[in-house]
């Protein structure tokens, strides 16, 4: 359980009849970028709308930075920045433009959402475009622009669903390298992705597969000499159950099965 990072534990939730996730425990420190990989219909767009308060469950908690989402939903949901799978930028304003408008939403005006706008886009790299209109941008340099506008609010938690969709290989390499640095400089970075190339070996890998996490740990400690594409082909390819542990201790060398909430039985 991480205090200042993302903590999720023991999460459940049902569309109807159907269940969509089942006692998914995860938790994602500061400085780390944790890659959630899962095939389509793992979950991973319903775990990061109860991330975003979207959607609410009974089943299970979820605190942001030491605030439980629950009962504290607005101190966590500002501590929280998202980047959608759909981009949401206004294409007939300026890049500012569009970064004040969203620093206003928090809150922040005046001569400090001027000094967040200019950090954030230096963050990114993308200082020198901020006079263009949005619509002059290609899809790169437009999801770059997403990420600094998420972070416009200096959240401690950068959540990113799927955010190379529709990249060429360039693209999808600088946004990847791009926020491994923003992990670098503090942040708790979770990255939904299907796609196993965006994954490093250094980072947090939570492999989620029907539901349920079927792997949580350091990359290169859970693949071992597999390259990772195969093991998240043989681990989808498997019935969703608990597999087995790779290493005794868990946590550091990370588990097959993932980390079991206490008291949680696994079932909604
Ligand atoms: N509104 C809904 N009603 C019923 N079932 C749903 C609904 N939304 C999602 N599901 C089901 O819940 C499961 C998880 O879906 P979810 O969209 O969270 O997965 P995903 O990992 O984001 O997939 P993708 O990568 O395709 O977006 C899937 O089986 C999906 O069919």
């Amino acid at each position: 359980m991480t205090d200042q990072g993302l903590s999720i534990t023991g999460v459940g939730y049902r569309y109807g009849a159907k269940r969509a996730l089942e006692g998914v425990t995860l938790d994602v420190a500061p400085g780390r970028f944790c890659a959630l990989l899962g095939p389509n219909g793992a979950g991973k767009s319903t775990l990061f709308n109860l991330l975003t308060g979207l959607f609410s469950t009974r089943k299970g908690r979820i605190c942001v930075a030491g605030q439980d989402i629950a009962r504290a939903p607005r101190a966590a949901l500002a501590r929280i920045g998202v980047v959608f799978q759909q981009p949401t930028l206004d294409l007939d304003l300026t890049v500012r433009r569009n970064l004040l408008y969203f620093a206003a939403l928090h809150g922040i005006a005046g001569r400090e959402a001027e000094r967040r706008a200019a950090e954030v886009l230096d963050r990114l790299g993308m200082a020198e475009r901020a006079r263009e209109p949005v619509r002059n941008l290609n899809g790169g340099h437009r999801r770059r622009m997403e990420i600094a506008r998420a972070l416009i609010h200096r959240p401690a938690v950068l959540l990113l669903d799927e955010p190379t969709v529709g990249l060429d290989a360039a693209a999808r390499m600088a946004i990847t390298d791009h926020v491994h640095d923003l992990a670098d400089q503090g942040l708790a970075v979770l990255w939904a992705t299907h796609l196993t190339d965006e994954v490093r070996d250094s980072d947090q890998l939570a492999i989620l597969h029907q539901g349920r996490i079927l792997a949580c740990g350091e990359t290169a400690a859970l693949r071992g000499s597999e390259p990772l594409r195969e093991m998240f082909l043989r681990l989808t390819a498997t019935a969703p159950f608990i597999l087995a542990e790779i290493s005794s201790g868990g946590g550091a060398a990370g588990t097959v099965g993932g980390r079991q909430p206490p008291g949680d039985r696994g079932h909604p």
